[in-house]
């Protein structure tokens, strides 16, 4: 049983800091980017590598070139660490529970407020794929099946619904009513 509450964030409108410019680091700030390539994000880490200084050149991202230290929480919404220090992982994990920061230590999902999801993108859909923690793979390779199977006139139908939605009168009921008769077709009926 999959316990975890899914939620779409605005990553523009809030800062992140990612602790450790490692695979990790870089992993994890190329998944933020690849959804949010708005979002305002820190790095922090004494040794970061070159593609992360490259990011740093287009993107909203302030890299600081220091170990980790409490007070880069101040003005955080959200935290992502992977350093290759299990202490200074937990360390974070319990500054973040002092300050009420939802965070994420890549290595350990027990100290784990929230975990990241394969992502599957067509057009203005979005569907965000957990395995519970169980298999990271597992969601990879069914990212890739649903991506292959998505019809690529997607942009077309979202757009129409949109201006349906938008044209509608009638009080909500209503309006729930007629977009379901429209929709019904996807389910085949
Ligand atoms: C709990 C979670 C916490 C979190 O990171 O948020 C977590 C934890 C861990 N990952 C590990 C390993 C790998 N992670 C990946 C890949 C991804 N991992 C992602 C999410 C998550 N990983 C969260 C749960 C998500 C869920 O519920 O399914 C994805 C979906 C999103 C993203 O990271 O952007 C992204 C795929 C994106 C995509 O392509 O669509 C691969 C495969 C690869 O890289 O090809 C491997 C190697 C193979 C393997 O182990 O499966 C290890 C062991 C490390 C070690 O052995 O040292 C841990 C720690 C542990 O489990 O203890
Ligand atoms: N490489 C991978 O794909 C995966 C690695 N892991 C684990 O995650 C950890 C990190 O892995 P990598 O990113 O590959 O390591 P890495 O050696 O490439 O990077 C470690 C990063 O942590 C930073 N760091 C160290 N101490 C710090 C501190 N006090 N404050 C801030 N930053 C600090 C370093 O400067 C460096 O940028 C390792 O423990 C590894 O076993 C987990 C999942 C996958």
């Amino acid at each position: 049983m999959n316990n975890l509450f899914p939620i779409f964030l605005k990553l523009e409108e809030l800062h992140t800091l990612i602790v450790g410019g490692g695979n990790v680091g870089l992993e994890k700030l190329e998944a933020v980017l690849r959804n949010s390539p708005k979002a305002k994000i820190t790095l922090i880490a004494p040794e970061i590598k070159d593609e992360i200084k490259e990011l740093a050149q287009t993107h909203n991202l302030t890299l600081i070139f220091e170990k980790y230290d409490s007070k880069y929480l101040d003005s955080i919404d959200i935290v992502i660490a992977g350093t290759d220090d299990k202490a200074v992982n937990q360390q974070i994990q319990q500054d973040c529970k002092a300050k009420k920061i939802l965070v994420n230590i890549a290595d350990t999902p027990d100290l784990c407020d929230f975990y990241l999801s394969s992502v599957v993108v067509k057009d203005d859909l979005k569907i965000a794929i957990s395995t519970n923690g169980k298999s990271p793979t597992f969601a990879k390779r069914f990212r890739e099946v649903l991506e292959e199977i998505l019809p690529d006139t997607l942009h077309e139908t979202l757009d129409n619904l949109q201006s349906i939605r938008n044209k509608l009168k009638g009080d909500f009921q209503e309006k729930v009513q007629k977009l379901n008769e429209i929709t019904k077709v996807m389910r085949g009926e």
